[in-house]
């Protein structure tokens, strides 16, 4: 059997996005490791599904598989891939979708530019919607040692969790280090995405992230989000914040508690292809 998918990427978050809404997708752990293996399969960070919508006031579901397997409720950047994706297939002529993740609705818009602006939704604050269960946190700047190393972070949920750490220059920043050992404290019981935080201006700011189920990517949309919420609370950005990740650039917007976070960035396809499966 031949399988259709489509390479994609969103500012050098790269996905493989999978058509299901016509024909079921069985994500076994085999066909997602061919899926997402940079070496013996096609490569990538995350495979996104788009389904039919369960629910009448969305246009489809949205899935997402990180590289190592696990599905998880949100992906920023594969969103914005997404609402290219139905708009090139002709699967829905709106300007603006819903779709829902197993955790979050969101909004996306194409914009006249190319670009994609995406309402992320209202960021979960409270320590156990990260979760985290740090008993000493004093939001909006928690702190716990690792390994006898005190360090203190933000946390924020955007329907996935991150910790977002401030740093002088990301370049120099421990990523492939501190990222892992962090992701994996106990204080976070579903794992964390690290985010690394350079603050240049009130809007302009440099980040990496070390993502759950695929380590560090050129960007991270919900990890943008969540350093520039983090940020906000910590009050050291403004409303609107041009996030430099390594793969290029993200627009996010903020207006504070209660509100939701706007997202603006790219979307591009890269090729498209069929996969023997089983091989
Ligand atoms: N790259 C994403 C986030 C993907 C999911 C994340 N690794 C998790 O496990 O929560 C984005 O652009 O938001």
């Amino acid at each position: 059997m031949k399988l259709s998918f489509t390479k994609m990427h969103g500012a050098g978050n790269d996905f493989v996005v999978i058509d299901a809404t016509r024909a079921p997708f069985r994500p076994t752990p085999a066909l997602l490791h061919k899926l997402t293996d940079r070496r013996f399969g096609v490569g990538c960070d995350q495979v996104l599904v788009i389904e039919a919508p369960t629910a009448p006031d969305i246009d489809f579901n949205y899935r997402i598989f990180n590289a190592d397997g696990s599905e998880v409720g949100q992906c920023g950047n594969g969103s914005r891939a997404l609402a290219r994706f139905v708009r090139e297939r002709g699967l829905s002529d709106k300007d603006s979708i819903r779709v829902r993740t197993s955790t979050s609705t969101l909004e996306l818009r194409q914009l006249p530019d190319g670009r994609v602006r995406v309402n992320m939704g209202v960021p979960r604050l409270a320590p156990a919607q990260v979760p985290f269960t740090g008993a000493a946190a004093q939001a909006p700047l928690y702190r716990l040692e690792l390994d006898g190393q005190p360090l203190e972070f933000g946390a924020v949920s955007m329907g996935n969790p991150h910790a977002v750490l401030e740093v002088p220059d990301v370049d120099a920043a421990p990523v492939g280090e501190l990222g892992p050992r962090l992701q994996r404290h106990r204080a976070f019981p579903e794992q964390v995405n690290v985010g690394f935080l350079q603050i240049q201006g009130r809007d302009h700011v440099r980040l990496r992230v070390y993502e759950r189920g695929a380590g560090e990517t050129l960007a991270c949309g919900s990890g943008a989000c969540a350093a520039v919420v983090a940020g906000r609370l910590w009050d050291r950005l403004g409303e609107k914040v041009d996030v430099e990740v390594r793969g290029g650039m993200l627009t996010i917007e903020w207006a504070g508690e209660g509100q939701p976070v706007y997202m603006t960035g790219p979307a591009e396809t890269v090729f498209t292809g069929e996969l023997e499966w089983p091989n």
